[in-house]
């Protein structure tokens, strides 16, 4: 309804609210704040892997993540980023949509 278009000409249209765990992971990456869009969420986590250094210099869609906070998160030790499966699967875990 007009709330909706409202919110979306704000640009508040589809915020998350991460749970702490993954909202400490994206703080190390610079997000500032509690509610995202998924693509900032995205944004920060490809951040955090960039600063921490958990891809493979030479397979670089490679992400070493076991010993890491997100590796604990996704119950994975590795992964690859051509497979977007597991980081889906642990975003509906971690993230509360939010209804202004
Ligand atoms: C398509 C996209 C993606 C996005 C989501 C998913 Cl679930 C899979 C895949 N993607 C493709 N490669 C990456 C990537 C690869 C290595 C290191 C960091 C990021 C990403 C990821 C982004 C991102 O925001 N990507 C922007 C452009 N990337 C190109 C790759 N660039 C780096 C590749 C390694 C060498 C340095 C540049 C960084 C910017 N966010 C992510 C978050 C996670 Cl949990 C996992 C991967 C990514």
């Amino acid at each position: 309804a007009s709330e909706n278009a409202c919110r979306i000409a704000l640009g508040q249209a589809n915020q998350v609210q991460p749970k702490l765990p993954l909202l400490k992971i994206l703080q190390a990456a610079g997000a500032h704040g509690e509610t995202f869009t998924l693509k900032e969420v995205m944004h920060y986590l490809g951040q955090y892997i960039m600063v921490r250094q958990l891809y493979d210099k030479r397979q670089q869609h490679m992400v070493y993540c076991g010993g890491d906070q997100l590796g604990e998160l996704l119950g994975l030790e590795s992964f690859s980023v051509k497979d977007p499966s597991p980081v889906y699967d642990m975003l509906k875990r971690n993230l509360t949509s939010v209804t202004i």
